[in-house]
C-alpha cells in the first residue's frame, strides 16, 4: 500500500472501531517512515483511545528509527521478533538459545531506554510487544524461557502489561496443537496478571479461523489478524469471520461490520485483491442460494419469521442463511438466484418481492417449469427482472394478447330457477344463478359473450364456451397488494379443460382494484394460456357484436368475411382482416368446427 490506501485504510480500521492497529515497519523506508509521520503529526486523525502499533526485528539501529518515527504520538506499541524454532535459529541466524536470549534481552533494555525511560520520548504510553516469532515451531519450554527473560528485561506492570504475541508463523498443526501450546504458555508464565497473551495465527492449513478461537479458550487474550485474511502465503487469521463468528453467537465483537460493502470496497482498493465470492460472511455469494431446496427452506423461514412477528432484536432463526443478511448490510433481493437448479420456491420468492404477488403451489409448480425452460434454453441465472418479466408475460398482467375485458354485468339469472336445497336443508325462493353479460376484445375487436352460472367465474367460464374454450375453474385464491386506497386484489385461477382436451390445467392471474374484475381478469389470463397452449388452433372468432352466430359444417363464410372487414364481401381481393376467415375456412375444409363451435 502506498500512504494514500494506507490512510484510508487506517480510517477505515478506526470506524470500524480497532483500538490497537499496527500501522507501519517504519525502518523498512520511507512509504512507512512517512506514513507514520503523517499519522501522528496530523491533529485529530488517531483517536485518543488508539494504541499506534510498529514492528522492528531485534536490531538497534532499526529499533532507534522505529522508535523516533512515534515522537508526537499519544499511545504506540513497540513490537519486536525473534524466530525461536530450531529451524531458524539454524538456517537464519545461526545462534543457539543462549545467544538469542541475549539478543532479545539487550533489544528490550534499549528499546525500554529509549521509550518508557526515556522521559523525552515524546511519546505519552508506551506498551511492549515480543514475538517469538515461529512460536508454533518452537520449543515451548524455550519460548517460556526466552520470554520470562525479556519480561524480566521490560518489568511490566498490571496496568500496563506486556504482550507477549505468540504466531503460527507457518500453520503447520491442527489448531487443537496450537491451542495446546498456547495453554502450556499460559500456565507456564510467571505474573500472568502482567502479561497479555496475544494470538497471530496464519492460515497455511486454511484453519487459522479454528486456531484463534480454540486458542482464545485456551487462554489467550487478543488476537492480531488482518481485514478477510491477506497476508503472507495464504494470509493472517481473518479478523471479519471471527467478529462476525462472535456476533452468530450472540456476542458482540465491539467492531461493527453492518456495511460490509464499504469496508471490501476499500480494502479491495488497498490491497488490490479481491475478497473471495465465497470468503465467510463478506463475499458477494454467501448470503445467495441457488438450489432448490434451499430456496424453499429459507422462503418458508422467512414466511414464519414474519408470521411469528419476530422483530430484529428476536433470535435469528433461519434455514440456510447464519446470520441476518441485513445486519451486515446486505439487502433480501440477493439472496435467491435462480438457474437450473432453482425449484418453485426460489422462483415464488423473487415474484413476492418484484411483484408482491404471493402464489399459490400449484401456480409456483407451473411457473418454475416456465423458469426451468429457459434457464435451461439459456443455460445460465436468470435475473429476477427477467423472472418477473417472464411471470408478467406467461400470465398476460400487462397485456391479455387474446382477450381483453372491455365491460361487463353480473345479473341474477332469471330464466333459471331457484337451486334446489342442499341436503337437510330447507328449499330457498332465492335464485343464486347468475348470468355473466360482457364485452371482450379479442385479437383488438370488441364481441358481446353471454354464459350462466353458480357465480361470476362459472358465467364467465359457460360464456367462453362459446369461443370453443371449455374450461372449468378448479381451484381458487386471491389476496389484497398494498394497504388503503391503492389496495388491489390479486386473483389466482386454476382451470382445468373439458372436452377432448380434458386433464389440460392452465393458470390464469388477474390483478385489479376490483376483486370481481380481477377475478374475471384471471380466467381471461387462463383462457388466453390454453389457447396458447394449443400448438395448432387459430385464433378463436366469434362474431362481433350483437350479431352471435354459431358455426357449423358448411357455414358459409361470405358473411363472416364481411364482418370481419366492416364492408361487403370483397372476395378474392380482400386482404386485411381476413387472417381469420381464412383460418376458419381452412378449419370448416378439414371437416368442420367442433361441437362447441370452433374449428376441431
Ligand atoms: C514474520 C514477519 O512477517 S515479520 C515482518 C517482516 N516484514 C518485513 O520484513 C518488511 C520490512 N523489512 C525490510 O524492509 C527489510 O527486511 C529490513 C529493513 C528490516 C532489513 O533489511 P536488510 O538489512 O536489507 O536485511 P534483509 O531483509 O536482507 O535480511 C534480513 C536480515 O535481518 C536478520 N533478521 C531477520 N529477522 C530478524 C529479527 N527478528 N531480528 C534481528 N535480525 C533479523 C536476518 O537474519 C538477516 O540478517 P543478515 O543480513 O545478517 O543475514
Ligand atoms: C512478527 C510476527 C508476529 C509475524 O508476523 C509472524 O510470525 O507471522
Amino acid at each position: 500500500m502506498d500512504g494514500e490506501q494506507k490512510w484510508r485504510y487506517f480510517a477505515l480500521l478506526v470506524s470500524l472501531g480497532y483500538k490497537e492497529i499496527e500501522i507501519s515497519y517504519p525502518s523498512s523506508g520511507a512509504t512507512d517512515f512517512d506514513f507514520t509521520r503523517r499519522l501522528v503529526t496530523t491533529e485529530g486523525v488517531v483517536p485518543e483511545d488508539v494504541w499506534l502499533q510498529v514492528l522492528s526485528p531485534c536490531r538497534k539501529e532499526l529499533i532507534q528509527r522505529t522508535v523516533e518515527s512515534l515522537r508526537g504520538a499519544k499511545r504506540a506499541i513497540l513490537h519486536l521478533y525473534v524466530a525461536t524454532s530450531a529451524c531458524f535459529q539454524q538456517v537464519v541466524f545461526g545462534m543457539d538459545n543462549r545467544q538469542q536470549i541475549e539478543l532479545a534481552v539487550e533489544c528490550t533494555r534499549y528499546a525500554r531506554s529509549i521509550t518508557k525511560d526515556d522521559p523525552n520520548s515524546g511519546v505519552e504510553n508506551w506498551a511492549f510487544e515480543f514475538s517469538p516469532e515461529t512460536f508454533s515451531d518452537s520449543d515451548p519450554e524455550y519460548v517460556v524461557e526466552i520470554c520470562e527473560a525479556v519480561k524480566k528485561a521490560w518489568e511490566p506492570s498490571e496496568e500496563n502489561p506486556i504482550i507477549f504475541n505468540l504466531p503460527a508463523t507457518v500453520e503447520m498443526s491442527t489448531p487443537n496443537v496450537y491451542a495446546d501450546q498456547i495453554e502450556f504458555f499460559c500456565t507456564s508464565m510467571t505474573e500472568r496478571e502482567k502479561i497479555c497473551v496475544s494470538l497471530h495465527p496464519h492460515n497455511d492449513r486454511g484453519c487459522a479461523v479454528a486456531a484463534a478461537e480454540l486458542a482464545q479458550m485456551a487462554g489467550a487474550d487478543r488476537v492480531e489478524g488482518t481485514l478477510f485474511g491477506n497476508g503472507e502465503r495464504t494470509g493472517n487469521v481473518d479478523l471479519v469471520t471471527l467478529a462476525l463468528n462472535l456476533y452468530t453467537q450472540g456476542i458482540h465483537p465491539g467492531v461493527d461490520f453492518s456495511d460490509i460493502n464499504s469496508v471490501i470496497e476499500i480494502v479491495e482498493k488497498s490491497n488490490k485483491i479481491p475478497v473471495h465470492p465465497r470468503a465467510p460472511y463478506g463475499g458477494e455469494l454467501v448470503c445467495c442460494a441457488f438450489s432448490g431446496s434451499h430456496q424453499d427452506a429459507i422462503k418458508k423461514g422467512f414466511q414464519a419469521r414474519e408470521a411469528s412477528g419476530a422483530s430484529k432484536e428476536d433470535p435469528w432463526v433461519m434455514p440456510y442463511l447464519p446470520l441476518d443478511p441485513r445486519d451486515i448490510g446486505r439487502n433480501y433481493e440477493a439472496i435467491i438466484r435462480v438457474n437450473s437448479q432453482s425449484g418453485k420456491g426460489g422462483v415464488a420468492w423473487i415474484i413476492k418481492r418484484t411483484l408482491e404477488l404471493d402464489l399459490p403451489r400449484g401456480l409456483q409448480i407451473a411457473f418454475s417449469k416456465i423458469v426451468q425452460k429457459e434457464t435451461d434454453m439459456l443455460g445460465r441465472e436468470l435475473q429476477p427482472t427477467e423472472i418477473k418479466d417472464l411471470f408478467v408475460d406467461a400470465y398476460h398482467l400487462e397485456k391479455n394478447p387474446r382477450f381483453h375485458l372491455v365491460d361487463y354485468d353480473i345479473t341474477a339469472d332469471r330464466s333459471a330457477s331457484p337451486a334446489p336445497p342442499e341436503q337437510g336443508k330447507t328449499a330457498s325462493s332465492r335464485n343464486l344463478r347468475r348470468r355473466f353479460k360482457g364485452v371482450i376484445e379479442i385479437d383488438g375487436q370488441e364481441h358481446d359473450i353471454e354464459g350462466t352460472g353458480n357465480g361470476a367465474l362459472s358465467s364467465l367460464a359457460n360464456a367462453l364456451k362459446g369461443l370453443g374454450i371449455d374450461l372449468d375453474v378448479a381451484d381458487y385464491k386471491e389476496h389484497s397488494i398494498g394497504a388503503g386506497r391503492e389496495t388491489k386484489a390479486a386473483t389466482y385461477i386454476e382451470c382445468t379443460a373439458s372436452g377432448h382436451e380434458q386433464g389440460k390445467k392452465v393458470w390464469g392471474v388477474g390483478i385489479h382494484q376490483d376483486v370481481v374484475q380481477a377475478s374475471l381478469i384471471a380466467v381471461l389470463s387462463a383462457a388466453s394460456s390454453f389457447l396458447s397452449s394449443r400448438p395448432t388452433t387459430p385464433v378463436p372468432f366469434r362474431p362481433k357484436r350483437s350479431n352471435t352466430q354459431t358455426l357449423s359444417p358448411g357455414t358459409n363464410l361470405d358473411g363472416l368475411r364481411r364482418e370481419v372487414n366492416g364492408a361487403p364481401s370483397a372476395g378474392p381481393d380482400v386482404k386485411e382482416g381476413s387472417q381469420v376467415v381464412a383460418k376458419l375456412e381452412e378449419a370448416v375444409a378439414e371437416g368442420g368446427p367442433g361441437a362447441n363451435g370452433m374449428p376441431k
